[in-house]
């Protein structure tokens, strides 16, 4: 399959061009990054810390994905919305896992899958996305007597918050107990907040050095608590599901799919 991959100077781009180069039956076949950045005209390989793969970083996305198969974004949600567009244009796979979109970028995202296959997911990892099928079923079986509280450490770098990793563990908290996560989301707590509202799903966000992702979901009961964590050690997990899912979207007729699609979860 042949793979594009925007975002190409990025922590994640890097790690996805690596993990198309190691993937049996893919290639490289476009690097694209934004206009001005300063790795265009870079060899797509030697960026990504590899032998030379004879694809230069380009800042023009038309010919690209005209020749392309998939496309691989993990960027902002501004430059996701405009690759949906091209990706729906030339009939290709969009994986998104771009995190911080907004409602009105999930609806042109929406809107772009009517022509494209897209996958989104704030985490492509096999162990996130099973987790959250666990924390769907503990939240059913818990019901409201005991508190959801949702804690997650990211880098410095890290631009976005809650993490989409966070929100997704929150929809499935949600789900399990049958409530929309809107109405029960709580992203912030500063000053007197008054006494914890029963049924809500709170947020708590770190952000310090290097760490890649670490989650927790945490169920506070009377007199006892449970938790359930993934920590991400190493972003090639996230890398190789995503490619993964440009793989499994590639016969798949046009919408908009999930991780836990792909993983037949
Ligand atoms: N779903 C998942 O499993 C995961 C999701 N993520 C998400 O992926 C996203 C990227 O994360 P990360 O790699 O750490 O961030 P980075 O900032 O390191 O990478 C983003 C890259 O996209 C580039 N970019 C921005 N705008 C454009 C554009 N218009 N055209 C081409 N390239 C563009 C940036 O360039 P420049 O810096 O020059 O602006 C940068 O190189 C975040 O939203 C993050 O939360 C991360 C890990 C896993
Ligand atoms: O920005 C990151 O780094 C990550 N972003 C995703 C998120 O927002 O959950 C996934 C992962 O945790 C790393």
């Amino acid at each position: 399959m042949r793979l594009v991959v925007v975002g190409a100077g990025g922590r994640m781009g890097r790690m996805l061009i690596r993990a198309v180069a190691e993937t049996e039956g893919c290639t490289l076949s476009g690097a694209i990054e934004r206009e001005g950045a300063p790795v265009l005209g870079q060899d797509a390989g030697v960026l990504a810390g590899l032998a030379p793969l004879g694809v230069a970083v380009t800042d023009d996305p038309l010919p690209v994905f005209a020749a392309a198969e998939g496309v691989l974004d993990f960027t902002t949600p501004a430059a996701t919305t405009f690759f949906a567009e091209l990706a729906a244009q030339a009939r290709i796979v969009h994986v998104v896992g771009t995190t911080g979109m907004d409602e009105a970028d999930l609806a042109k995202l929406a809107a772009a899958a009517h022509h494209a296959r897209i996958v989104r997911s704030g985490n492509m990892s096999l162990g996130v996305n099973l987790l959250a099928g666990l924390v769907r079923k503990v939240s059913a079986a818990l019901g409201e007597d005991f508190d959801i509280e949702i804690v997650e450490m990211h880098h410095r770098m890290k631009v976005d918050a809650p993490s989409g990793t966070a929100l997704l563990l929150g929809e499935a908290a949600a789900e399990g107990r049958g409530v929309a996560l809107s109405d029960t989301r709580v992203s912030t707590r500063d000053g007197h907040t008054g006494a914890r509202r029963p049924g809500d799903i709170g947020f708590a966000t770190l952000r310090g050095g290097t760490v890649v992702g670490d989650h927790s979901v945490v169920f506070a009961g009377a007199g006892e608590r449970l938790t359930l964590s993934h920590h991400a050690e190493d972003r090639g997990i996230f890398a190789r599901g995503a490619v993964r899912a440009a793989q499994w979207a590639f016969d798949r007729p046009p919408g908009l799919y999930s991780m836990a699609d792909v993983l037949g979860l």
